[in-house]
């Protein structure tokens, strides 16, 4: 017997179209992949104020953040990034529904694991944002001191080092923050949006 065979869902009377009219605007996913040291939190959070301040609902589910509650029984394992990334998907269908747009920003180095929160939406809703910068530079910012730990064998499993990254094939955008300014990757975020016409 499935665990859910006796779990019915009820049908609500308001709709995520509701929603997103009260809201003003299309409801959808900013789907940040890349290294860590890469760029997804500096440039999700001025993507974020510059959405804010045009009247858009957004929220930012960050990797950091989201391991400290929701996913704190969760490691760097493939499995448990796969599941880290499985419950991220679901939380960022839920507000997709709620008419909020979502700015994901997590490692999420498995094409599948990407493809599969892809697949939970409608196929304009999951923005796929490769934020592309090569490991040695990711290594020269080093923010946290992670590589420094992860190359001396402090940290297992790093991406990068001891984990693979497995690039996007067909991100809606790539920006490549080791070759262009912050102000320059958050404008071509927002050119792709205003050009979509979302
Ligand atoms: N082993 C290992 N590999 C990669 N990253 C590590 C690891 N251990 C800790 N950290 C810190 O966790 C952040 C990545 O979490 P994510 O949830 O984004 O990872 S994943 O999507 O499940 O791969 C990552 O954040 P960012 O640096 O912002 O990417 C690190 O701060
Ligand atoms: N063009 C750029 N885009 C994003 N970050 C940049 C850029 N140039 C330099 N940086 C720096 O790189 C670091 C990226 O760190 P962070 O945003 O935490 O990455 P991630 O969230 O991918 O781990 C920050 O210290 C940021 O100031």
């Amino acid at each position: 017997m499935s665990r859910q065979e006796n779990v019915h869902q009820h049908a609500f009377s308001l709709t995520k179209e509701h929603r997103q009219t009260l809201h003003g605007h299309k409801s959808y996913i900013l789907w940040f992949t890349g290294l860590s040291g890469s760029g997804k939190s500096t440039i999700a959070n001025m993507v974020e104020a510059k959405l804010h301040a045009k009247g858009v609902s957004t929220y930012i589910l960050d990797g950091d953040n989201l391991r400290n509650g929701l996913n704190e029984d969760l490691g760097f394992s493939m499995d448990d990034r796969k599941e880290n990334i499985r419950r991220i998907g679901e939380v960022s269908k839920i507000f997709v529904d709620s008419g909020i747009v979502v700015l994901a920003t997590f490692i999420s180095p498995y094409a599948n694991d990407r493809e599969d929160v892809r697949k939970k939406v409608e196929s304009d809703e999951f923005i796929e944002i490769y934020v592309k910068c090569p490991i040695e530079a990711c290594e020269e910012r080093d923010p946290k001191g992670l590589y420094k730990k992860a190359r001396i064998g402090k940290i297992t499993d790093f991406t990068g080092v001891s984990a693979p990254y497995e690039e996007p094939e067909n991100p809606e955008i790539i920006i490549e923050t080791s070759e262009n300014t912050i102000e320059e990757c958050v404008q071509q975020i927002i050119n792709y949006l205003v050009d979509a016409g979302i």
